[in-house]
């Protein structure tokens, strides 16, 4: 029975993949065999050392301590583009909020509670609307900072709308170029695309690269009124300076996922709870990924969508297998090999990758392993964890 710690509330229809005959789901839990959530704030000292893996039921990882997880041989996989739709229909809303005069519009007529002549209301109306008038998007230029599953739905999506699309991604797939329509401009680089774009849409990780990227440099080459929308992270984006070019005219508005109490209350910044992610079907797309996942490592060791160790699956043969995390230097493989030999133990099939400083191996075999000959492979310098999976 494996113990599933869940630190959000995980959408049923992933959890039912989990069925109860293998599977304890509970929310609090002092030795899991795994950690689900969405985006809690996890720390290294809070994952418990029975944990084998972390799905996280999302695309951004920043909440989950990746780096002291590689260390601690932990995978931690993330669900990517099962919540694109959900983004990029929330983007498009936001574009449509940055172009039109709907929110204010919006609120004048709710203003109006105390009128009760419908009359008297329409003709009021028909004076007042010229101030809630807006631009089209047709025709304008959408700058598109990173093209992965979001950025290259949101491409296009704003070309379907007659937009002129451009976009920026220094480390794009082989895979998210294929998605892309080729009347997207690439931008050679990211002050070229703030230079030419009426609109700026973020879709990047945040890391250590990325952190503080939109800065008061960056802002300075944008077309002046432009309107910048951030449904990446909050920390990409330095809001102090995003504040100052809204204040001088650089910037016209600023529409974001992610708001901070200096936002709050200004004509020109829209603001919503982080709910880029939040319907029902992102919600189920995540969490049957992140489910689906997290049950192939645990019951075959087998590594999908995981941020931080190689991709790595292979089809179950022999008796039972044994899954080894270790540091990627030479000749660890060599000696679990020949401690197996030298036990007697048939190999019927094997498979090893790496990543960075990582190195995973899944070996088949053709007999059982004895407590103490893990112990044996345990102990050998380099590895980090080792597993046998029956
Ligand atoms: N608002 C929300 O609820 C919500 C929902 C999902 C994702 N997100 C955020 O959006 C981000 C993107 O999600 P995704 O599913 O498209 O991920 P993705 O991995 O498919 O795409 C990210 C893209 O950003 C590119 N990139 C990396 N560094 C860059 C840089 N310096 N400049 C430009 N591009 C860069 C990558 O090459 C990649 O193509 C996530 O990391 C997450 O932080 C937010
Ligand atoms: O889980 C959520 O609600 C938000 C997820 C989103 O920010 C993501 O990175 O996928």
């Amino acid at each position: 029975m494996y113990k599933v710690l869940t630190l959000n509330q995980i959408s049923t229809i992933g959890l039912d993949r989990l069925s109860p005959e293998s599977y304890e789901i509970t929310s609090e839990c002092t030795a899991p065999d795994a950690i689900l959530l969405r985006s809690h704030k996890l720390q290294a000292e809070d994952i418990a050392a029975s944990v084998k893996a972390i799905g996280r039921a999302g695309a951004g990882t920043n909440n989950i301590p990746v780096a002291a997880c590689t260390d601690r041989g932990i995978p931690v996989f993330n669900s990517p583009g099962a919540n694109a739709n959900a983004v990029k229909e929330l983007v498009i809303a936001g574009l449509a909020l940055g172009s039109r005069g709907i929110l204010p519009g919006i609120s004048y007529v709710n203003s109006l509670g105390h009128m009760d002549d419908a009359g008297q209301m329409a003709k009021l109306l028909e004076k007042e609307k010229k101030r809630f008038k807006g631009n089209e998007l047709a025709g304008r230029t959408l700058g598109v900072v990173g093209l992965g599953a979001i950025g290259s739905m949101i491409a296009n999506a704003a070309l379907s709308l007659n937009m002129h699309v451009i976009g920026y991604d220094p480390a794009l797939s082989v895979d998210a170029a294929w998605r892309l329509p080729s009347s997207v401009k690439k931008m050679e680089n990211i002050h070229s695309l703030f230079a030419k774009a009426d609109y700026i849409t973020l879709h990047l990780p945040v890391l250590d690269s990325t952190r503080g990227l939109v800065n008061a440099d960056l802002l300075a080459s944008c077309k002046p009124g432009c309107c910048l929308l951030n449904f990446a992270r909050e920390e990409i984006v330095d809001v102090g300076a995003v504040i100052a070019a809204l204040d001088n005219g650089q910037l016209r508005q600023f529409i974001t996922d992610f708001p901070v109490p200096s936002l709050i209350g200004r004509d020109d910044v829209i603001l919503m709870p982080h709910i880029g992610a939040s319907t029902d079907e992102a919600e189920d797309n995540c969490a049957v990924m992140a489910a689906d996942q997290l049950a192939d490592f645990l019951q075959n060791g087998n590594i999908k969508n995981s941020v931080n160790f190689p991709n790595l699956q292979l089809e179950r043969s022999g008796h039972c297998r044994l899954a080894i995390a270790n540091h990627n230097v030479p000749k660890i493989l060599g000696r679990v090999l020949s401690i197996l030999a030298d036990a007697d133990i048939n190999i019927l099939d094997m498979l090893n990758k790496s990543r960075d400083e990582i190195a995973y191996n899944l070996i088949d075999l053709g007999a059982d392993v004895s407590e103490g000959l893990l112990a044996e492979l345990a102990a050998l310098e380099g590895v980090i964890n080792v597993r046998v999976i029956h």
